[in-house]
């Protein structure tokens, strides 16, 4: 027999266990929970409950539902699948996915009705995470539970309530697949069984969902750990190479003109020598800032080398690529960086390049662009030179 189908008790002991929850006991315990779930589905209607108790776990209840990320998340055709296959199963016109949260139950998918939340004191499935298994209300007009909501009393008018719960990997009631109709009606043993097998499909389901978002995580964590040099926070060699070769192709498709900006520190040696190598690194720290401001947010930045970086300016010309190149130059002799009570600066040499006509490839553009950097070395550095 399934706790649904427990004996009827007195609704007056129902109406007075309301009542003790209602007043502000937000910690039911089980117990208590089950004596208002059970013995009140047939007979005298009990007063209807103004307030939906809440499980004893409720804020680790919540904890765990919100690890899943599920609420609010766009529409899922599995989970649109599982509620289609309960509702076929039940022969009902309405199945929701719910997941009941802290005022609200949410609605991840529906069937037969648009998918809306609802206040949790107005929603049939704030019982259902109140105990093990089904909540099985065959007539929501004469159940003390349901009797005076909404859904029931309402334009739905909502006869027949199934709701299964699921349950997390570690106990925790945090939804429900449940099927609905507008007419009173009992569920089969073998629906009730199929409903409650769909359930923890739906729950393995989301557990499923929530290990995707977190390998992707993960996966771009990594990558992003792949990708950037520590030091100065830009993208590292390998995947300035590879950026290039993208922006390369892109330029080639869209005959859109990319140059890339060489540049190297001058005397930087030097800095290593007098200041110290934490003193170096703080320098190239404050120059890898300085670019990711100076830089339009389609602009990659990259350190290349020691103390070489560079920068790949998409669908823009020589003439734009010399302008940024004059203006980075000029903030790069301007900064002053504080480290350990010293106040260093330091100048700039920087190649300018561009795909012309002749498009050349991601390492003949950067040949073309150390060239021109190594012109303005030679021209007395602190310059911009255009190959
Ligand atoms: N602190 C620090 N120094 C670095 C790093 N990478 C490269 N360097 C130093 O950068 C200096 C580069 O020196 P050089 O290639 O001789 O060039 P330079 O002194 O800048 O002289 P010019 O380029 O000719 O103006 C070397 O002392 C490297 O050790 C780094 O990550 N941190």
């Amino acid at each position: 027999m399934s706790s649904d189908t427990h004996a009827i008790r007195d609704s007056a002991d129902l109406r007075n266990a309301s009542c003790e929850n209602i007043n502000g006991n937000t910690n039911l315990h089980s117990t208590e929970c089950d004596d208002l779930l059970e013995g009140h589905s047939r007979g005298e209607i009990p007063e209807a409950c103004t307030s939906i108790p809440r499980p004893h776990n409720e804020s680790a209840r919540l904890a765990a539902l919100r690890r899943y990320l599920i609420l609010d998340s766009p529409e899922d055709d599995a989970f649109k699948f599982l509620a289609e296959v309960a509702a076929d199963v039940c022969d009902a016109p309405f199945a929701l996915v719910t997941l009941v949260d802290e005022d609200r139950v949410w609605v991840k998918s529906a069937v037969g009705i648009i998918p809306c939340e609802s206040p949790r004191n107005q929603n049939c499935c704030s019982w259902v995470i109140l105990k093990e298994g089904l909540v099985d209300i065959p007539d929501t007009t004469q159940d003390g539970r349901t009797a005076s909501l909404e859904i029931v009393t309402g334009e739905l008018g909502i006869q027949m309530y199934v709701g299964a719960n699921l349950v997390t990997h570690d106990g925790y009631s945090i939804g429900t697949l449940c099927v609905l109709d507008r007419r009173p009606r009992q569920l089969t043993d073998r629906q009730k069984y199929l409903l409650l097998g769909l359930a923890k499909q739906a729950m393995a389901l989301i557990e499923l969902r929530s290990h995707e978002r977190l390998l992707t995580d993960s996966m771009e964590r990594l990558e992003h750990i792949a990708s950037t040099d520590v030091l100065t926070g830009l993208l590292n060699r390998r995947a300035l190479f590879e950026r290039l070769d993208i922006e390369i192709e892109r330029s080639r498709r869209y005959a859109s003109p990319l140059s890339l900006v060489l540049i190297d520190l001058d005397h930087f040696k030097a800095v290593n020598d007098n200041h110290g190598h934490q003193a170096g690194d703080a320098v190239l720290r404050a120059i890898g800032n300085l670019i990711g401001t100076t830089k339009r947010a389609l602009d990659i930045a990259a350190r290349y080398g020691g103390e070489e970086l560079c920068i790949l300016l998409p669908q823009t010309s020589i003439e734009g690529a010399f302008s940024f190149a004059e203006t980075l130059r000029r903030n790069i002799h301007d900064l002053r960086i504080e480290h350990s009570g010293q106040t260093l600066a330091v100048t700039a040499s920087l190649g300018v390049a561009s795909t012309g006509i002749a498009t050349p490839d991601g390492k003949q553009l950067l040949a073309l662009a150390d060239k021109a950097m190594y012109a303005a070395k030679r021209d007395g550095r602190n310059k911009v030179v255009v190959a």
